[in-house]
């Protein structure tokens, strides 16, 4: 019995500012994140990685321009499948950020990204990310916006 669920989140970076999405539908609506979605059966993480990125800003990303930065799980009280969330940053794309019916894409400077419209355990990560450690991070939610209790520890290797 399968109870975990795989899904992808990518954070194109560079020295100055982070591209984050506000999503427009479905799980985490009216909130800014990374690109992102479930891995489906045919696909490896990294091709659902890249997919994710056309189909929600219309961006292309390459297999060897995406690292693969952290690996998030949640489980939310009730809810017996938990999400298993792999991380990854890039600063190479191609196209331009655009609007889709998922995702309204915006560059953030560092100083100003919205923690207060994320997910709130973006903040508790987001500092790994930023500063180029690996992350490895367990949230158990007891409702959509509470954290009940968290690990999060630096990795050496992912
Ligand atoms: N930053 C962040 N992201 C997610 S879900 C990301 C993966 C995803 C899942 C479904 C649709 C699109 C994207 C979170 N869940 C709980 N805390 C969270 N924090």
């Amino acid at each position: 019995m399968v109870l975990k669920k795989i899904y992808t989140l990518v954070f194109l970076r560079n020295e100055k500012k982070i591209l984050l999405g506000l999503k427009k539908r479905g799980f985490g609506i009216n909130k800014w994140n990374g690109f992102g979605g479930k891995v489906e059966q045919n696909e490896s993480v990294i091709e659902a990685a890249i997919r994710e990125m056309k189909e929600e800003c219309c961006v292309t990303v390459k297999k060897d321009d995406l690292k693969s930065v952290g690996q998030l799980e949640f489980t939310f009280e009730g809810d017996p499948v938990m999400m298993d969330v792999r991380v990854f940053s890039g600063v190479v794309y191609y196209g331009t950020p655009t609007e889709t019916e998922e995702m309204a894409p915006k560059w953030f400077t560092y100083d100003s990204i919205p923690f207060d419209d994320m997910w709130p355990d973006d903040r508790l990560w987001f500092p790994y990310m930023l500063n180029n450690k690996l992350f490895y991070g367990k949230f158990h939610y007891k409702d959509l916006d509470t954290i009940s209790n968290y690990d999060i520890r630096e990795l050496k290797s992912m």
